[in-house]
């Protein structure tokens, strides 16, 4: 169960108008409503229950390795391109270090990595924390934050970024700063604000800056709840918060359903007047620690590329189904593992 604290002004209320369903690319199943009720929402979100288990699941289940680009194969090897020069698609992750290695900056750099990204960082604060949960944080003075920032504008064509755990409202200050001075193209923001053993990452208050700025911004439902100060704790909760997210600010809201249990793992993208739902096998795996983390990480590196915003989604939802089925079979750490990011188990 997913309940925020803060309300905030927004659209939640606002009407919904038709509905109609499609199939997308055979991978994931998109339902697209564009307007309605959340009466409708709820009814639509009774009907869609228990959809059956695709054949997604089962090549993800069997184990397909992360797609490489053409273009990162020859800057892997750059022998095969014929000496010319090769610059690898930049991506910046701003998030707080793990420690353990599973979330955060970590993460993101495996994700850019595995998908054929270079990734440079900025790091907002450390944590001291492992498989079984955080024990220590200690942010960044905002100021070492704006020297990183600057070092890595300055050298590198940077063509998406995305956001990760900012901890203070002042180091999300600079960041947003940075924003506003259209210094952080297609920015996805992962409003990070509770890590899922309980330890407290960021505040809403600091999330709240960057969010006007986002081209995507991905909250799981306890981030949508956080933020909109509406509990959001089943699919029309979901698409209620989506909009109201949307109306704040960010071009995309994808609500993400991880943590709502059933079969599938259902998330809810608005933007442009649309709303879409994205279905997916949910992995029967406890290691997840990260998924958020992944799942944005893939989403910067699928625009970068050049993907348009619900394929750039679909396809980072596909990468995270792969990365958990991988993870199934993982023994590392005593708690919520990672994810596989590279396919090793596959
Ligand atoms: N067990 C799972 N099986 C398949 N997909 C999952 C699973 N858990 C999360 N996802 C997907 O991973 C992405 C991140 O979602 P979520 O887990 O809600 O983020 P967070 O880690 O921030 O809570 C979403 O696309 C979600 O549907
Ligand atoms: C340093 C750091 N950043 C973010 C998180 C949260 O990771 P996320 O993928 O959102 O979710 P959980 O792994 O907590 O489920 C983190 N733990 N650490």
């Amino acid at each position: 169960m997913c309940r925020g604290g803060r309300r905030r002004s927004g659209s939640a209320g606002r009407d919904h108008a038709s509905h109609r369903s499609r199939r997308n690319s055979g991978e994931l199943d998109q339902r697209i409503c564009q307007g309605g009720q959340l009466e409708a929402a709820r009814k639509r979100a009774r009907a869609h229950g228990g959809l059956p288990v695709r054949a997604a699941a089962d090549r993800a289940h069997a184990g397909i390795k992360p797609d490489r680009p053409e273009w990162a194969r020859s800057a892997a090897a750059p022998n095969r391109n014929q000496g010319k020069p090769v610059t690898p698609k930049t991506i910046l992750t701003i998030a707080g270090s793990d420690s353990g290695g599973g979330a955060g900056i970590q993460a993101d750099l495996k994700v850019f990595a595995a998908l054929g990204a270079y990734g440079t960082s900025v790091l907002t604060a450390v944590t001291a924390q492992n498989t079984r949960g955080v024990d220590a944080v200690l942010p960044l003075p905002p100021r070492t934050v704006t020297e990183q920032l600057d070092s890595v504008l300055a050298d590198f064509t940077v063509r998406a970024v995305k956001t990760g755990m900012l901890g203070t409202p002042a180091v999300a200050d600079v960041v947003a700063q940075a924003a506003r001075d259209g210094r952080l193209p297609q920015l996805v923001v992962d409003p990070v604000l509770v890590a899922t053993s309980g330890h407290r990452l960021g505040v809403v208050g600091a999330v709240e800056r960057l969010l006007p700025y986002a081209r995507v911004a991905t909250p799981n439902c306890a981030e949508a709840a956080a933020i909109t100060g509406r509990p959001v704790d089943d699919l029309a909760g979901m698409v209620v918060a989506a909009e109201a997210l949307a109306a704040g600010g960010p071009e995309h809201v994808v609500v993400t359903g991880g943590d709502l249990g059933g079969d599938e793992a259902v998330d809810v993208l608005h933007g442009g007047g649309v709303t879409t739902l994205l279905r997916g096998p949910r992995v029967d795996t406890r290691h997840t620690h990260g998924t958020g983390c992944s799942f944005s990480a893939a989403i910067a590196v699928r625009l970068a590329l050049g993907d348009p915003v619900p394929a750039a989604v679909g396809a980072a939802k596909e990468y995270v189904l792969r990365a958990l089925s991988g993870a199934r079979s993982w023994e590392l750490g005593a708690g919520r593992g990672p994810l596989d990011h590279f396919g090793w188990s596959a």
